[in-house]
């Protein structure tokens, strides 16, 4: 597959959706319409209508594995949508969360077991797996206090309220797939100040994607 598929992971308020923002104005200047910036679960009108029944606060009757079938639903459009034809025509893709989102969340989170949702996903995916992925990491209490201080509660979304306990096991299982793919997935400090994890993010990027900066 040509093009370069880059994801964005971490545990809630990690600050992932605040570094993309910089860095993709950044790198827009470079690379105009070579670079698509875009997000899980949403990006084009049919995974943003599924986003919103998803993290909807009042679907508490939601079954957790129909949480877990919408998700992929919503990866599936997206994919077919927005990434596929991005990689085709070789442009460098960056991704607000992809499918280690759903292993962590669902398989660890809601106790659905991470292999099951892995193998669940492989339908919706048909196995692309992104090329790069930057886990921002946050000890959970940080990122839960930086949406408890900046979001106000009216916008927080039904996982923001979940239990401390679900983002334990969140924080834990990133760990866990950090530990096993390191090649594929890098490390940053989200715990330092903004710009610092930009300026990082930055740098990680160009050198990883060092074809497009020529
Ligand atoms: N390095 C940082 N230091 C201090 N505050 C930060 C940092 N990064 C982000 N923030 C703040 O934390 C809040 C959450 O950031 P952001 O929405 O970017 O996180 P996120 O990882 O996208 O969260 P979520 O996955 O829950 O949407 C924002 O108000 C943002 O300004
Ligand atoms: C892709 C994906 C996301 N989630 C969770 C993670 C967040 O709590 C919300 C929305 O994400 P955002 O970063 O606030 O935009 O959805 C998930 O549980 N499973 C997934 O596959």
């Amino acid at each position: 597959m040509p093009g370069k598929f880059i994801t964005f992971e971490g545990p809630d308020g990690a600050g992932k959706t605040s570094v993309m923002k910089a860095v993709s104005q950044q790198l827009q200047v470079e690379l105009g319409d070579q670079l698509v910036v875009t997000r899980e679960p949403g990006g084009n009108p049919i995974s943003e209508a599924i986003r919103q029944i998803i993290l909807d606060k009042n679907n508490t009757a939601m079954d957790v594995r129909t949480e877990a079938l919408l998700y992929a639903a919503a990866r599936r459009q997206h994919l077919s949508e927005t990434i596929l034809p991005a990689l085709a025509a070789n442009k460098l893709v960056l991704c607000d969360r992809y499918i280690d989102s759903s292993v962590v969340y669902q398989g660890a989170g809601r106790e659905i077991g991470e292999r099951a949702v892995y193998d669940m996903n492989q339908f919706a995916t048909e196995g692309l797996m992104p090329d790069l992925t930057l886990y921002f990491e946050v000890p959970v209490e940080v990122g839960l206090a930086r949406i408890a201080k900046n979001r106000p509660s009216q916008a927080q979304d039904r996982l923001d309220l979940e239990q401390a306990a679900f983002h334990e096991r969140v924080h834990d299982a990133y760990l866990k797939l950090v530990a096993g793919d390191p090649k594929r997935i890098k490390v940053i400090d989200a715990t330092a100040p903004l710009e610092q994890v930009e300026q990082e993010t930055l740098t990680i990027i160009k050198n990883s994607a060092s074809s497009y900066f020529k």
